[in-house]
């Protein structure tokens, strides 16, 4: 009778070092019998697997070049049922309403543009790539709540002139509301390409789209603040001068504005530049430290302040999302239109930029008392001197171009705003997530 532990013996732990010396003649025919056969069925597995395999490359070749998109629930990019969601989403309900496309729909503020467009009636198609620059969930879960609305965001990169071009030949974009990029000040400092990717890349491709589209639609597209970089004149005005970035952020949204310029100039595009002053709310960046700090002080982890030079604490113009919707909504309501198409200019557009800030600067230690306030409990605050890691020591806006213009007129203060974020943040990750309130 053959040992039996004899097939654990034949497969040792240590590979290629099969321990044959205690194993029998009679278990050594059968065990290369069992070899043999089982070197044949292996052999037929592998020649299966690489008919299959070639079989399924032949068909993807062969198949219309679309089918190889799909969108976050497999719908085929550019199939027909594709083609009926981007059409139903893009319906239009209310007199002389708008069909927006929104790039950067599962984002923090492109999600609430979207919202806020539909629920007046516009046509509204949204288009994000999902990435994961920070927690994918949060940003499925703005999909799921614009898609109970009846917004439809079409997973895809702005760099994917074919998805672009199949959302123009289904929808007559009336407004581009550009709202992806790649965010964050200190992160391009991590991964530089990624600002390249979608903030300069990303952007020509979508005005060479909009340049090409018959009609042309109108585009207003998300600046920032820190484009003011290294700036001491306050309040920061949209005539000062913007060619002293501290970040490879600043500097793509800086390029941002003069490559929107040049589509302006030569094809006849209406343009609208927004610079946004640190934006913060319910459903925000988790990249944002307001919202890091929030989730670290629930935990009890301990937060790091940066503090500028001669230890003056930083200090921003927050601005609360609802007051940039509106600003965003009233840029794309006034915004004129494009003059060219089908890639030819024939007369002038508007080209314009706008601050949309909260003209009151806070800083962040106080933005962290306020937390602590709404937390109920107190941060384990780490205080350091600011690294140079592109961070500005202050933003500062100056509204009133926008207020003249879009009749933008901030109505939240800081204390409102966070109450009301740390309010969503418990009700999204704590409640519904059947964990307690409060530590
Ligand atoms: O207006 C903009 O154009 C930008 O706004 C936002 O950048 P910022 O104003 O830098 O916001 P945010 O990172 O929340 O840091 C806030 C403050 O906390 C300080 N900060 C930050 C992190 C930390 O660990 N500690 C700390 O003290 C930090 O030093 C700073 O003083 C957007 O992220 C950016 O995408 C862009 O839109």
């Amino acid at each position: 009778m053959p040992p039996l532990d004899l097939e654990e013996d034949l497969f040792p732990s240590t590979p290629g070092k099969i321990k044959i010396e205690r194993a029998n003649n009679y278990a050594m025919n059968r065990s290369f019998h069992r070899c043999f056969t089982s070197t044949t069925t292996m052999f037929l597995w592998v020649l299966l697997l690489i008919a299959l395999t070639a079989s399924y490359l032949s068909i993807q070749t062969s198949v219309d070049s679309a089918t190889r998109y799909t969108s976050g629930d497999r719908t085929v990019i550019g199939g027909r049922h594709w083609e009926k969601q981007v059409r139903s989403s893009a319906q239009i309900s209310r007199f002389h309403g708008m069909s927006v496309l929104v790039t950067g729909a599962a984002g923090f503020v492109g999600s609430h543009v979207a919202l806020a467009l539909k629920k007046r009636g516009d046509g509204v198609v949204g288009v994000d790539n999902f990435n994961n620059y920070y927690d994918p969930s949060l940003k499925n879960a703005r999909r799921d709540l614009l898609q109970s609305h009846n917004v439809f965001i079409v997973e895809g990169d702005i760099n994917d002139a074919r998805v672009l071009a199949k959302l123009f030949d289904v929808v007559a974009f009336t407004h581009v509301m550009h709202l992806a990029a790649q965010a964050g000040v200190r992160y391009a400092m991590e991964n530089p390409h990624s600002y390249v990717n979608s903030n300069i890349a990303g952007l020509v491709t979508l005005l060479e789209q909009c340049k090409s589209a018959d009609p042309q639609p109108a585009v207003v597209w998300a600046s920032s603040s820190s484009v003011y970089g290294l700036n001491e004149k306050t309040p920061f005005s949209e005539s000062d001068r913007t060619d002293q970035p501290a970040s490879l952020y600043a500097a793509t949204k800086k390029a941002g504005e003069a490559i929107t310029h040049t589509y302006n100039h030569i094809y006849g595009l209406s343009i609208t530049g927004l610079r946004f002053f640190t934006v913060y709310g319910p459903w925000g960046r988790p990249d944002m430290a307001y919202f890091s700090f929030t989730q670290d002080i629930r935990q009890g982890k301990p937060i790091t302040i940066y503090r500028g030079k001669n230890r003056v604490d930083l200090a921003r113009d927050f601005t609360y999302i609802d007051d940039i919707v509106k600003g965003c909504v009233a840029a794309l309501d006034s915004s004129g239109k494009s003059t060219g198409s089908g890639g030819k200019k024939r007369g002038p557009a508007p080209y314009r930029i706008y601050n949309l800030g909260n003209t009151a600067p806070v800083t962040v230690p106080t933005m962290v008392s306020l937390l602590e306030k709404y937390l109920k409990k107190k941060a384990r605050k780490h205080v350091v001197t600011m690294l140079g890691n592109g961070d500005v020591p202050f933003t500062h806006a100056n509204i009133s171009l926008a207020q003249r213009e879009l009749g933008y007129k901030p109505t939240t203060d800081l204390a409102t705003g966070l109450k009301k974020f740390v309010r969503w943040y418990v009700s999204y990750y704590i409640e519904d997530h059947g964990m307690p309130v409060y530590d």
